[in-house]
C-alpha cells in the first residue's frame, strides 16, 4: 500500500507550482497545501492595517494576531483572514507587489514555517513555495524545482490575466516577475534556492500536463519499490 509522503515543489513566480500542485495532490488523493498564499494573506492584512511591511515587529505582531485559514473546495484554494474571504484579494497587484518585503523578516518566516510544518504532520500533503525543500520539509520524500525561462513564465501569466479579462501588459510582468525573483532570491532567511536533493524540472517547452504525469510517474515508481 503507497503510504502518504510529503511532497516539497519550489521555483520561482510563474512556474506553475501551484497548477502542478494541486493536480498532483487530486491525483494522489494528498492535501495541496499553498504556502505563498499564506504570506500574500498576511501581506494584505498588513495593508489594510496600513503598517509597514519594512518594520519586522509590526508584520510579526500582524500575525500573531491574526486568524488565516486555508480550505479546498472544488479544486480551489479559499483563503480566510479573521473569517473574511480574502481569496481573489490577495492576488490583486498591492499584495503581489509588496508580498516579498513582509516574507523577507526571519521572525516572520520561523513563524510560518511553524505552521507550515504542522499543517504537513501527518503527512500526505503537496506543499509548493520558495523554501519547502530547503526548510519546511527539508525530509520530504518527494523535492521538485519546477522552473522555466522568464520570458515563458511572464507568457503563461500574461496570458491567465487575459483570459481572466484583467489588464495585462507583457513586458511590465516579465520585469515584475524578475524583481520578486532577485528579492525573494537575496533574503538572507531560506531565500528563493533548489534544495540540493531537489529535481530540477525545465518547464519551458512542457504542457501542465506533461509535466504532472513527469512528477506522478517519478512518485508512483519510487513508492512501488518501497
Ligand atoms: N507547463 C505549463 N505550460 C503552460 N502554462 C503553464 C504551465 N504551467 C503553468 N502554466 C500556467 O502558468 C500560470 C502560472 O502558473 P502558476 O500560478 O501555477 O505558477 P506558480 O509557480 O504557482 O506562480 P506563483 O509563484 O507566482 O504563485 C498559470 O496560468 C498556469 O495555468
Ligand atoms: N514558501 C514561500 C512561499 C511564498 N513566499 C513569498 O510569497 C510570495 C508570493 O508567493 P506566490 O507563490 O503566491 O507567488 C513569493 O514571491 C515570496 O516572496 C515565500 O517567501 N516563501
Amino acid at each position: 500500500m503507497m503510504t502518504r509522503a510529503n511532497i516539497a515543489i519550489d521555483g520561482p513566480a510563474g512556474a506553475g507550482k501551484s497548477t502542478v500542485a494541486k493536480k498532483l495532490a487530486a491525483e494522489l488523493g494528498y492535501t495541496y497545501i499553498d504556502t505563498g498564499a499564506m504570506y500574500r494573506a498576511l501581506t494584505w492584512k498588513v495593508l489594510q492595517e496600513q503598517a509597514d511591511p519594512e518594520n519586522e515587529s509590526a508584520v510579526l505582531h500582524i500575525l500573531q494576531q491574526m486568524h488565516l485559514e486555508l480550505d479546498m473546495k472544488n479544486g480551489n484554494v479559499f483563503v480566510t483572514v479573521d473569517e473574511k474571504d480574502v481569496t481573489d484579494a490577495i492576488r490583486q497587484q498591492d499584495v503581489t507587489s509588496l508580498v516579498s518585503f513582509t516574507a523577507r523578516h526571519a521572525r516572520i518566516r520561523s513563524e510560518m514555517v511553524e505552521k507550515q510544518k504542522k499543517l504537513a504532520e501527518k503527512g500526505g500533503t503537496v506543499m509548493d513555495g520558495r523554501d519547502i525543500g530547503t526548510a519546511v520539509l527539508p525530509d520530504a520524500s518527494f523535492k521538485f524545482f519546477l522552473n522555466a525561462t522568464v520570458e515563458e513564465r511572464a507568457k503563461r501569466r500574461h496570458a491567465e490575466q487575459l483570459q481572466k479579462g484583467m489588464q495585462s501588459d507583457l513586458t511590465q510582468l516579465q520585469t515584475e516577475i524578475a524583481e520578486r525573483d532577485r528579492i525573494d532570491s537575496e533574503r538572507e532567511t531560506a531565500p528563493l534556492k533548489k534544495a540540493d536533493d531537489a529535481l530540477e524540472v525545465d518547464t519551458t517547452a512542457m504542457t501542465i500536463d506533461e509535466v504532472v504525469s513527469f512528477l506522478l510517474g517519478i512518485v508512483r515508481e519510487v513508492k512501488r519499490y518501497e
